[in-house]
């Protein structure tokens, strides 16, 4: 029987960063292991501190079981949607619109300079 997955971006998973409330992704899956937490034998902040991120070198470093990997399948909720732009993967627009935020008291201040320092000029003559 097919099986329809939920695609969740890594912005939605990693809104679910809190004991009461956590997600991690690993090789591209998502999982709700909020009921996992207080019975992981590697303890529960590991986990919350891999939240929000892909924590799949965090799961492979700690050397899982085959057993611990099958567990993990009881808190699978979706697969990662890669084809979200992420923060660290955006168009040249956004780009511009967050440094012309970031940016927008310089061209700003140096106009007000410029008619500051012309008025003082022609109040000279
Ligand atoms: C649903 C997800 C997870 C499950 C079911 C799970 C399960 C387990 C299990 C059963 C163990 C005991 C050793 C073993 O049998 O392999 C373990 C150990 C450990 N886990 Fe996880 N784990 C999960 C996610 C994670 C994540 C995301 C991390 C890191 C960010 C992590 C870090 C560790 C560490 C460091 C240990 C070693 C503890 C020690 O040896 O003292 N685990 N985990």
């Amino acid at each position: 029987m097919p099986t329809i997955s939920n695609f969740y971006t890594m912005n939605d998973a990693s809104k679910h960063n809190t004991k009461d409330d956590c997600w991690i992704v690993v090789n591209g899956k998502v999982y709700d292991v909020t009921q996992y937490l207080d019975d992981h034998p590697g303890g529960d902040d590991v986990i919350l501190a891999a939240t929000g991120r892909d924590a799949t070198d965090d799961f492979e470093d700690a050397g899982h079981s085959k057993s611990a990997r099958e567990q993990m399948e009881e808190y699978f909720i979706g697969e990662l949607d890669t084809s979200a732009p992420t923060s660290t993967d955006k168009s040249y627009h956004v780009k511009f619109v967050q440094l012309a935020k970031q940016y927008w008291a310089v061209p700003v201040a140096a106009v007000g300079i410029s008619v500051v320092v012309g008025f003082l000029y022609l109040r000279k003559k």
